[in-house]
């Protein structure tokens, strides 16, 4: 069994893809995404499968997708934003380099237009989210070894401060 050398954990939009590819290139390891599995095994969007079978189906699927993950990737792995509602995925958590990337309102605003592909955000997407945060804040930040803010950051300068707060910069 392995693990990820980092965990990207945060909410949708903060960029997790973004600086996930970027730490995965600085450190030499593959980048591996949970939504992008969950698509691949299902054949279908992430926004098809909350459509067709609704949000607790898709909670069910993540929760497999995470774990089977978590055990077999050994590089850089980003989780679903919502993936960290799930008790058991953060006892798999415990343990391992999990990096919350956090941002505030407007800065959601303006990297994701808050809309299109993200069915939680389909409908007033400016107080869903803060909803979201409200609930899922303290368990990012309950399951983070580093809790590294976006806000004014460029992609390289989140990546550079996610692996100076893990002590992995000279690896
Ligand atoms: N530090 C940054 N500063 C400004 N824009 C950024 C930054 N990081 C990412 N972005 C931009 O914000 C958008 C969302 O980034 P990204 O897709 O990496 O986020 P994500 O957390 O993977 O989102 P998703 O919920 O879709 O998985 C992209 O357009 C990306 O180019
Ligand atoms: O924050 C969330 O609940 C989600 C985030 C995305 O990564 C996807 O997993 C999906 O859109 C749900
Ligand atoms: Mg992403």
């Amino acid at each position: 069994m392995s693990s990820p050398v980092i965990v990207l954990v945060g909410p949708m939009g903060v960029g997790k893809s973004t600086v996930g590819r970027l730490l995965a290139e600085r450190l030499g390891v593959a980048y591996r995404d949970t939504d992008d599995d969950i698509v691949t095994a299902e054949g279908r969007t992430v926004a098809d499968i909350f459509v067709d079978e609704g949000e607790p189906a898709f909670r069910a699927i993540e929760k497999r997708a995470v774990r089977t993950a978590l055990t077999e990737h050994e590089g850089v792995l980003a989780l679903g934003g919502g993936a960290i509602l799930d008790a058991d995925t953060r006892a798999l958590l415990a343990g391992l380099p999990v990096v919350y990337l956090s941002m505030d309102v407007e800065e959601a605003v303006r990297r994701t237009g808050l809309g299109a592909a993200r069915p939680l955000l389909a409908v007033n997407p400016r107080k869903q989210w803060r909803e979201l945060m409200e609930a899922r804040r303290h368990l990012y930040e309950e399951a983070a070894t580093a809790v590294v803010p976006t806000d004014g950051r460029t992609p390289e300068e989140v990546t550079e401060a996610a692996l100076n707060a893990l002590e992995l910069k000279d690896v």
